[in-house]
């Protein structure tokens, strides 16, 4: 592991010294490490530095799913997620991830009365100050957001100055009927979004979709084509659809594009809309790397995106299309 340090050293108000900004790297140099621990070990206790360590991410990182329980007090939602937040930076986690509607219920009835504005709104504000208070980057979930006249399901990204980086509002609204199952029609209340949403953080291009999004492959493919490793997809399946296709989509998103999937419940409900759980981290070859039971837990998974890298030369399916022959049959 190599690290790579920038100090900037300066004499306090108390005439100690202080190193104002440390930027670790984490690259593949063993000895590299331990020479740069010990310098740092020698400005702290030699020369009584103040060290702030900024941890970039490189192509290894640990994400942290949160599922958590949503009542129906968003406050408490909210106060949950943060206090959630704080005990996966304990754990270690660079980057963390929340579910759909981790603020508010799930349901179209609930959509216009917890509605918010993005950033400006009270559950936006909690993950800046979270993510800046953490120093991690925060993928946070959804939440029903209010503008233009519309309200959209939307997903805001965090990083750890606090800035919302990114915004993606779900592009495929959730209208099925399943008779005497399950019968869902977002967009009695919702608007859908029209953009793909990327962002870098560090090295790793993520992708952002949200929920029944999952099921259309193309979002995933043009994501693909556009370099992302990881897509990552806040969602609350259900108890009918959950069990059927919660892991098969995943698993078919990650092996059909090489790259690794994230997916984050809510913990299961007792009443209302009652949420599968079981949120997941596939790899670029379809394997499940780590799954969730259905209760409040926070999922941990070491992710390391050269192994996209490894699916894609290995089994190189990207280049091997034959779009000759599909565009000759789609134009006859
Ligand atoms: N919140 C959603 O979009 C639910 C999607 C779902 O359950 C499905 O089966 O698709």
């Amino acid at each position: 592991m190599t690290i790579v340090v920038i100090l900037i050293p300066t004499v306090g108000k108390n005439g100690k010294y202080k190193v104002n900004h440390v930027n670790v790297n984490l690259l593949n140099d063993f000895v590299l490490t331990l020479f740069n621990i010990l310098l740092l070990k020698i400005l702290i206790n030699v020369f009584k530095c103040s060290v702030t360590i900024q941890t970039m991410i490189g192509n290894r990182f640990r994400i942290a799913l949160l599922q958590l329980n949503v009542g129906a007090d968003r406050s408490k939602n909210v106060e949950n997620a943060v206090s959630y937040i704080n005990k996966a930076k304990s754990g270690g986690a660079q980057i963390v991830a929340l579910s759909e509607c981790f603020n508010s219920p799930y349901g179209t009835k609930f959509f216009n009365d917890y509605a918010e504005n993005v950033p400006d709104g009270p559950s936006c504000q909690a993950l800046s100050k979270a993510a800046k208070a953490t120093n991690l980057y925060i993928i946070g979930g959804t939440i029903p957001e209010r503008a233009d006249g519309k309200l959209y399901n939307t997903c805001t990204i965090w990083n750890p100055q606090g800035q919302m980086i990114a915004k993606y509002r779900k592009m495929h609204l959730f209208d099925i009927d399943i008779p005497g199952r399950i019968t869902f029609k977002e967009s009695d209340s919702l608007s859908a979004g029209n953009e793909l949403v990327m962002f870098n953080i560090g090295t790793v291009k993520f992708g952002i979709g949200i929920c029944y999004d999952m099921r259309f492959e193309e979002l995933a493919k043009l994501y693909r084509q556009q370099q992302c490793q990881v897509l990552v997809y806040p969602g609350a399946f259900n108890m009918t659809t959950g069990p059927m296709h919660w892991e098969l989509l995943q698993r078919s998103r990650a092996n059909d594009n090489q790259v690794f999937v994230c997916a984050i419940s809510p913990a299961r409900a007792d009443r209302g809309y009652i949420a599968w759980g079981h949120s997941q981290v596939t790899d670029p070859w379809g394997k499940v790397l780590a799954k969730a039971g259905h209760e409040e837990e926070i999922l941990y998974s070491d992710i390391n995106v050269s192994e996209c890298d490894d699916a894609r030369q290995q089994i190189p399916i990207f280049a091997q299309r034959r779009v000759d022959i599909y565009n000759t049959v789609l134009n006859k």
